[in-house]
C-alpha cells in the first residue's frame, strides 16, 4: 500500500457546523460513566430514567459534602475510615478508580481540528460532547481578561489562546460571542498567531490558517536512518516526543490542510492575526515565538541545525520522501495496532486520526476504530468536558489507594472493594510485548499508567502495580497473579536502570543529552530524551524490594540487589545541597522528597539518627512548614526549580506528602507532625473527602496536569501512617474546631 499524494483534506463538501447557541447545555443528571475491563468513557443518555451512581454524581459536583451518614471521627483512624468509606463509593465495576486527568489546555484543539478536517463524524465527537467542550472552554477562560494559557492555572499565552479560539470557532461559537471577542483582544495584544509556538503552527497549518512555510521542517526521512550508532534516530528520543513527531512528519510531508476556500478557514485567517494574512512573510515566522509562551531559550546550535534541515527540505528527493512517508504510515498503524487504537497519548491520538483518514479514508475499519476510542480520552465534570492527558490514570490511582488502604490495615474490612481492586490489578498487567515495531521497551510483565489496552510500560507504574498486587494478595490471602508473572515484572524493572543507576519513565535513556539543544517544542523542557527521575527510581526500588519480601524465590536475586544498590546511589546523588529533590511529575519538592525518603529508608535501613541525607531532607521540609501546620507549593516551583509558596496557602496534597516523608524518616519531633495532621483533619469534609485545591502534577517542567484523586487518598495514607506510628491518637478537639462543614 502506498500513501495517497493528495494534500487537501476536503472539508467543504460537508454542511457547515451550525452555530452553537450561547446557552447550549446538557442535563447533568443524564451523564453516565461507563467502564469495561479498565476502559472508561462518558455517555450522555437524555432519555435515561435510571439514577446516576455516586461516582457520576461526584464528578458532576452533585455529591453533598455532608450527607449525615458518617460519624464525626473520634480518632485519627476514624478519619482514615471516613476517607476509605468515601473512596469505596467511587470504585468502578472494573475494580479501578476512575478520575479526571485534565489540566493541559492544548489537547482539545488538536482533537477538534482533527474532527473538523476528517469529516466531522458524530461518532468521533457527538453533539453532547461538543456542547460540553464549549462549556469547558468558557469555564476555563483566564480571568479577568480572557484567553487561555498552556494549562488551567497558567496566564494567557498565544499557544493556548489561538488554539482554543480555533476550537471554539470550529465548534460553532460565533466570532462576535464575548468569549471570542475577549480572546481575540488578548491574542492581538500578544502580537497575533504568528508568534504561536511550533506545535500551534502545526495545528493552524492543518486548519490552513497558517502557512507550512512558516514552520521548521519535520522530515519523515529521519525514520529511514539506521538506528545503530546513530544518535539522531527518532527511536532514541523520549517516547512522547517521537510518537508525536511521527504522525506530524507524515502530515507535514504531505502538507495536509483543510481547503482554503472553506468559509471558516477564511474567517479564521482574518481573525487570528494583527496583519492581513496574505501579507505575512511566512519563512520569517519559523523561530517567531511570543515571549510569554517561550519556556526553552532558542539555542544557536538548534537554530543552525534547523536551518540546515530547512535547506535539505528545499532539495529533498521525491522518491525518498515517498518511501519515508510509507514507512512512517506503517509505524503509525503499528502504534494503533499495539494500543487498540488508544495510542500513547492524546496528541498522537489526534494526529493518527488524520493520518488514518488520509491513508485509508473515513469508511475504513481503521478510521472507525479510531472514532470509537476517542471517548476514552474525554472526561465530563461539573465545568464541562475536557480531554484527559491520557486515557485515564486507572492503574496509578488504584495502586496508591490499595497501598494506602493496606497501610491503614483496612483492606479486609472492605472485602468486595479489595477483591475488585485485585481483579483489576491482575487484568491490568500487560501480558505480552507489543507485537508491531515502534521501538518499544519490553512490555510483557509491566503495568501501564492507565490500562492494559494502552499497553505502554512505565517504570514506576510497573513498580507501583507490582507492589499493590503483592501487598493486596498477602493481605487477602489470595493469589491471582502467579509468581511467573511477578518474575515478568521483575524482568521489566531490571531492563530499565540507566547508567547512572536511576530509572527513567518509559524506557532507558537512549540518546545523548546534547539532543536537547534540538528541542523544537519551545514550550516544553527536557523532552528529547529520557532522564533518570528520583520518583521513578524510588518506585522501582520499592517494587523490587516488595518482590524480595513477598516472593523471594531466588529469581535474579543478585541483579535485583545490584539494581537497588545503584538506584539508591542515584537518589543520594540527586539530592540537592539544601536537602531537597526536584519533582518532575508532581508539584514539586514535597512530591519528590516523599519518594526519595521512602526508598532511602527502605533500601538502606537509614534512620534519622544515622543518616545525614535524611536529616537534611527533613530539615528542608520542616523549614517550609507553614504557620497553620501544612505545606503548600505553587506549580511555579516546577517551572523555576526552586520552592515557591502556594498563593492560597497550605494544600492538603503537599501536606500529606510532607507528612508521609517525615513519618517515614522517623522525624523525632511529634509536634511538627501533629500540626500537619491536624490540618488534614480540619480540612476533611464530613463525607470523608476533601475539597479540590491547586493543581497537583506536572510534565516537561512547564505544563501542569490535574490529579484530583490525590486529595482523596494521600491525606488518608498520611493519617494512617501517623496513626500507626503514634498508636491511633485521639482527634483532639482543637483539630476539629474550625473543621469545614458544607
Ligand atoms: C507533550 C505531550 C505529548 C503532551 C501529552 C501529555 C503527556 C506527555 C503527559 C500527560 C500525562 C503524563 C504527564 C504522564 C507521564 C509522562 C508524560 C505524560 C504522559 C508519566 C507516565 C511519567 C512518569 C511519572 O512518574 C508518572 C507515572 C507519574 C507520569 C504519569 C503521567
Amino acid at each position: 500500500m502506498t500513501s495517497p499524494k493528495s494534500r487537501v483534506l476536503r472539508t467543504t463538501h460537508l454542511p457547515p457546523v451550525p452555530e452553537m447557541p450561547a446557552d447550549a447545555r446538557t442535563e447533568r443528571s443524564k451523564w453516565f460513566l461507563c467502564v469495561d475491563d479498565g476502559r472508561q468513557w462518558w455517555e450522555y443518555r437524555p432519555d435515561a430514567k435510571e439514577p446516576q451512581s455516586d461516582l457520576d454524581r461526584f464528578w458532576l459536583g452533585q455529591v453533598a459534602e455532608d450527607d449525615g451518614t458518617l460519624p464525626a471521627p473520634q480518632t485519627v483512624t476514624g478519619a482514615v475510615r471516613n476517607s476509605m468509606q468515601f473512596l469505596a463509593r467511587l470504585q468502578t465495576e472494573s475494580g479501578h478508580w476512575a478520575g479526571e486527568y485534565g489540566g493541559p489546555m492544548f489537547l482539545i484543539p488538536g482533537l477538534v481540528i482533527a474532527w473538523y478536517v476528517t469529516g466531522r463524524s458524530e461518532t468521533l465527537l457527538p453533539q453532547a460532547y461538543r456542547i460540553e467542550l464549549v462549556q469547558y472552554l468558557r469555564h476555563r477562560e483566564v480571568q479577568p481578561n480572557g484567553g487561555w494559557g498552556i494549562h488551567i492555572e497558567s496566564p494567557a499565552t498565544v499557544f493556548g489562546t489561538a488554539l482554543n479560539y480555533v476550537a471554539l470557532r470550529i465548534l460553532g461559537v460565533p466570532a462576535h460571542d464575548p468569549v471570542c471577542e475577549r480572546a481575540r483582544k488578548v491574542l492581538h495584544s500578544l502580537g497575533g498567531a504568528t508568534g504561536i509556538p511550533s506545535w500551534g503552527k502545526f495545528w493552524l497549518s492543518v486548519m490552513n490558517c497558517y502557512d507550512w512555510n512558516g514552520l521548521n521542517p519535520i522530515p519523515p526521512e529521519l525514520w529511514l536512518l539506521p538506528y545503530t550508532a546513530n544518535p539522531i534516530h527518532p527511536g532514541r528520543m523520549w517516547v512522547h516526543t517521537r510518537m508525536v513527531y511521527l504522525p506530524m512528519s507524515y502530515i507535514y510531508a504531505r502538507r495536509l490542510s483543510a481547503e482554503a476556500h472553506d468559509p471558516l478557514v477564511q474567517a479564521l485567517r482574518s481573525e487570528l492575526y494583527v496583519e492581513p494574512f496574505d501579507s505575512i512573510k511566512w519563512s520569517a515566522q519559523k523561530f517567531n515565538v511570543c515571549a510569554v509562551d517561550r519556556y526553552i531559550p532558542q539555542s544557536s546550535f538548534g537554530k543552525l541545525a534547523w536551518t540546515v534541515i530547512g535547506m535539505y527540505e528545499a532539495v529533498h528527493s521525491t522518491w525518498l520522501r515517498d518511501w519515508a512517508v510509507d514507512h512512517v504510515r506503517q509505524l503509525c498503524f503499528n502504534e494503533d495496532d499495539n494500543t487498540e487504537f488508544l495510542d500513547l497519548g492524546p496528541v498522537n491520538k489526534a494526529l493518527n486520526i488524520i493520518v488514518t483518514y488520509h491513508a485509508c479514508g473515513a469508511d475504513s475499519d481503521r478510521f472507525r476504530a479510531h472514532e470509537r476510542t476517542v471517548a476514552d480520552f474525554m472526561w465530563m465534570a461539573d465545568d464541562g468536558m475536557r480531554m484527559n492527558g491520557t486515557n485515564g490514570s486507572q492503574l496509578w490511582d488504584t495502586a496508591f489507594i490499595v497501598q494506602a488502604a493496606t497501610e491503614a490495615q483496612i483492606v479486609t474490612e472492605y472485602p468486595d472493594t479489595s477483591a475488585r481492586a485485585l481483579a483489576f490489578l491482575d487484568a491490568c498487567q500487560i501480558k505480552r510485548d507489543a507485537p508491531f515495531e515502534t521501538y518499544r521497551q519490553q512490555a510483557k510483565g509491566a503495568w501501564p499508567f492507565s490500562n492494559r489496552q494502552q499497553s505502554y510500560t512505565v517504570s514506576d507504574c510497573t513498580a507501583e502495580g507490582l507492589k499493590a498486587t503483592l501487598m493486596l494478595q498477602s493481605a487477602l490471602g489470595s493469589k491471582r497473579v502467579s509468581d511467573r508473572r511477578v518474575q515478568d515484572s521483575v524482568d521489566v524493572l531490571l531492563s530499565m536502570p540507566n547508567r547512572d543507576g536511576g530509572f527513567a519513565s518509559y524506557e532507558i535513556i537512549r540518546g545523548p543529552t546534547w539532543l536537547e539543544a534540538l528541542n523544537p517544542a519551545e514550550v516544553f523542557g527536557k523532552i528529547m530524551i529520557e532522564y533518570s527521575y528520583p520518583e521513578c527510581t524510588t518506585s522501582s526500588v520499592l517494587g523490587l524490594m516488595a518482590y524480595t519480601k513477598y516472593i523471594n524465590d531466588g529469581y535474579r536475586t543478585k541483579e535485583v540487589a545490584r539494581a537497588i544498590h545503584r538506584a539508591v546511589k542515584f537518589i543520594l546523588k540527586d539530592q540537592r545541597k539544601d536537602g531537597s529533590w526536584y519533582g518532575a511529575w508532581g508539584v514539586c519538592f514535597t512530591y519528590a522528597g516523599w519518594f526519595a525518603i521512602e526508598s532511602l529508608v527502605a533500601a538502606t535501613g537509614a534512620t534519622y539518627a544515622t543518616s545525614d541525607s535524611l536529616r537534611r531532607a527533613c530539615a528542608f521540609l520542616v523549614a517550609h512548614q507553614r504557620e497553620d501546620g501544612g505545606w503548600g507549593e505553587s506549580y511555579k516551583a516546577c517551572e523555576v526549580g526552586e520552592w515557591v509558596e502556594h498563593p492560597q496557602g497550605s494544600q492538603v496534597v503537599n501536606t500529606a506528602w510532607a507528612l508521609l516523608a517525615l513519618l517515614r524518616a522517623g522525624y523525632p519531633d511529634e509536634t511538627v507532625i501533629r500540626k500537619g495532621v491536624d490540618l488534614l483533619l480540619r480540612r476533611q469534609l464530613p463525607n470523608g473527602s476533601y475539597r479540590q485545591e491547586g493543581i497537583e502534577g506536572v510534565f516537561n517542567k512547564n505544563c501542569m496536569i490535574s490529579y484530583p484523586n490525590y486529595k482523596l487518598y494521600f491525606p488518608m495514607w498520611a493519617l494512617a501512617r501517623y496513626a500507626n506510628t503514634y498508636k491511633d491518637p485521639k482527634v483532639v478537639e482543637d483539630a476539629m474546631r474550625g473543621r469545614r462543614v458544607a
